[in-house]
Order: C-alpha cells, then structure tokens, then sequence
C-alpha cells in the first residue's frame, strides 16, 4: 500500500531532525513541505503569531483543536513552562498515529496528551476526565466550520474565564466567516486581527485573536 503523504513528512523527520529538538522538528517539516509536498501545517509565517500569542497567554492549561501531524503541538507546547499541559483533538486515527510519533520523536510527550475524537465529543469532557478547570489558551485549526460552534461549547462547558485567549487559523483561507462574524460581533470577545500568507505560499490567509472578556 503507497504511504500516505503524512507518513512521509513523518519518515522525513525521523531521517533529518535530531531527536529531542522541538526547533529542529519544526524546521525539518517546513523544509520539507517547503520543497517537496504542501501541506496544511500553520508553518513558520503564521508560527511566529502563534509563538507570540502563546508567550502572551503563557498557559497552565491549553487547548488545540486540529492536531494534524503535531507541528503545532511541538510549537506551542516547546514554549510551555515547567508543569503547564497541551490538550490536542484529532478526529482522523491517521494523523492521530503520525502526530503520536512526531511528538515523541520531538521530546514534549510529558507536556502534550493527544486526544482522539471529535471535538463536539470531547470538549464537554474536559473539566470532569480530563480534570480542566478553565483553559487559558485555545488554538482552533480544525475544521473550519467546526470553529463558531465550538467555541459557543466551550463557554457553555464554563471553559473559558476573563482573559482566556483564542487564536483561529485561516481566516481567510480556507475562511472561517461565521466564527469571524460571530467573535467580532459578540461583546464577550475583544479580537485583533492578524495577516499573513497560507502557510508554504504567496497566498493571503490570517489569523484572528479573540481574548474573552467574561
Ligand atoms: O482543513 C484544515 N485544517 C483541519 C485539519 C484537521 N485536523 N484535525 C481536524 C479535526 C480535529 C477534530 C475534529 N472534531 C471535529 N472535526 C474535527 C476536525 N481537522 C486546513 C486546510 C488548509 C487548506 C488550505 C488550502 C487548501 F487548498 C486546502 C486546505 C489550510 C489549513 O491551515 C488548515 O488548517
Ligand atoms: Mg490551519
């Protein structure tokens, strides 16, 4: 059976990065999806916003949805202080299997728990298996039309308190216009805007802050 394109950005990193370097990790997969094959990690561009955002929020406790191949949980959870935790959902078993590898090969397993499922199932477990308080940092990068949706579960879960900071993916491309609209709207939310490029191209994407206010 050909592997599938995951599975060789996988392979690539096993052969090419150092074991236990995060930084290395990161680098090995851009190169590589850079040169040889696109593919949809928020990537280095939009990685610096994300760095920043998770130093701003400097999280106990944080929340990605869309794991994919665990470049942004080896980015976000590279930037985790001593005893804080990544929680990261993943629907497809796929990329559940390459992101398990990918993040044990980086050497930041102790601070990320990957979670299978979908999202709809899995946040309203949070607080009592998966003993969450509140989250201080959320970074949404699944399925698009999945963002406006869980993140009204997530206040309904209580699992967010004044400060909690959002940070969503493609906004622009693929576009999240329902989830903007509604963070923009809302007076819960104080958002800021963020341009960039589609990760690996000249294309227009962004990224959309949203700081809850309570
Ligand atoms: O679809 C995306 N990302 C989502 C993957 C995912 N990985 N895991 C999930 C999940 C996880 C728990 C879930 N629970 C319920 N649905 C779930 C979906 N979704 C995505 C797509 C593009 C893209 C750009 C240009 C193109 F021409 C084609 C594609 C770019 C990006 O940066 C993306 O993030
Ligand atoms: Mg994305």
């Amino acid at each position: 059976m050909s592997q599938s394109k995951e599975q060789r950005i996988l392979n690539f990193v096993l052969q090419n990065a150092v074991r236990g370097d995060p930084c290395s990790v990161l680098d090995t997969i851009d190169k590589y999806c850079s040169q040889k094959e696109w593919a949809m990690n928020v990537g280095d561009e939009k990685g610096k916003i994300l760095d920043k955002t998770v130093e701003e929020a400097n999280p106990s406790v944080a929340l990605e949805l869309g794991t994919y191949c665990g470049y942004s949980a080896v980015r976000i959870s590279r930037l985790l202080k001593a005893g804080a935790r990544l929680l990261t959902v993943e629907f497809n078993p796929e990329f559940a299997a390459i992101a398990k590898q990918m993040i044990e090969f980086a050497g930041v397993q102790d601070k990320v728990k990957l979670l299978e499922g979908p999202s709809q199932e899995i946040i309203p477990q949070l607080k009592k298996k998966y003993e969450v308080d509140t989250l201080d940092f959320v970074f949404l990068d699944h399925w698009k039309d999945r963002y406006k949706p869980d993140t009204i579960l997530l206040q309904e879960c209580n699992l967010l308190r004044k400060g909690s900071i959002l940070l969503a993916d493609n906004i622009i491309f693929p576009g999240a216009p329902d989830f903007l609209n509604y963070v923009r709207k809302s007076p819960h939310f104080q958002c800021t805007n963020y341009p960039s490029h589609l990760e690996y191209m000249k294309v227009e994407d962004a990224m959309e802050k949203a700081v809850f206010l309570g």
